[in-house]
């Protein structure tokens, strides 16, 4: 980790990030960044960037302009299997999930564990595929198929499967999505049970005011490609700025 990064306790730093394709830039210039052990709440218009910016921190997209570093690395200027390395200390929860539907949960889990963390033997990866599975509150589906979960249930089996793998850094894009307000919360609890034992900093998008409520240790808010506000949940509930309190009232 650079020394800096290491002070300052940054486990990303966004400088002057540029993102647009063909005529359009989504970001603009945007600076951000993230503090160990904090969950950032990043709220936005549908189309302001949110996911782009996700993806460039990942390096799913190439950023045009800026600097990024995560856990003290560039990553725009890394080679293939160094950000490989680097990726495999970040979690991605997609609004999707990410589970093989033709394989069973724990098929699912140990995948990424067999390809991972190389040196588990069967029994320690059958140990923590059970472990990671009670600690989301899915202890009895280790033999299910995907399809055979509920929505909320198949999101936090895609929860486990990216946090066996021990990720420092988790970024969550819309993890509430399409879900009822009661497994929403439950949602949102699980998202700080994994900041707390997983000791993760993480990243949620969300457009749900309610989650954003129960996770955020800090807000900001993307408008035309820039970060147009920052603050905490009650600097964001208390804004007299117009576009602020239509976001919240058009929410709640
Ligand atoms: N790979 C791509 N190629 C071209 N345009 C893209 C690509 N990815 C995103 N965009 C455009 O960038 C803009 C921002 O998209 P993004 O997905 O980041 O929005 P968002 O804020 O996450 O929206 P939502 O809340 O609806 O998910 C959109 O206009 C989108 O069409």
């Amino acid at each position: 980790m650079q020394e800096s990064t290491k002070k300052n306790n940054l486990v990303i730093e966004i400088c002057n990030l540029s993102k647009g394709f063909d005529n359009q830039l989504v970001l603009k210039n945007l600076s951000l960044n993230l503090m160990d052990g904090e969950n950032l709440v990043v709220l936005g218009k549908s189309g302001s960037g949110k996911s782009v910016l996700i993806k460039c921190i990942v390096r799913l997209l190439n950023a045009d302009q800026g600097s990024i570093h995560v856990l003290g690395k560039n990553v725009n200027e890394l080679r293939s299997k160094e950000l490989a390395k680097l990726r495999e200390k970040i979690g991605f929860l997609f609004q999707s999930g990410a589970l093989y539907d033709s394989m069973t949960i724990k098929q699912n889990l140990e995948f990424p564990l067999i390809r991972i963390k190389k040196k588990l033997t069967k029994k320690e990866r059958d140990e923590k595929i059970e472990e990671v599975l009670v600690n989301v509150g899915l202890g009895e589906t280790l033999d299910q198929m995907p399809s055979e979960l509920s929505g909320g249930m198949r999101k936090r089996a895609s929860l486990a499967r990216t946090i066996i793998v021990d990720p420092m850094i988790m970024l969550y894009d819309e993890p509430t999505t399409g879900l009822d307000p009661v497994t929403s919360n439950g949602i949102s609890t699980l998202i700080n049970d994994v900041q707390k034992k997983y000791k993760t900093s993480s990243i949620i998008i969300t457009h749900d005011i309610e989650c954003a409520r129960a996770t955020a240790d800090r807000i900001i808010m993307l408008k035309d490609g820039d970060v147009y506000m920052e603050g905490s949940i009650d600097d964001f509930e208390n804004s007299t700025d117009e576009l602020i309190q239509s976001f919240f009232k058009e929410k709640t």
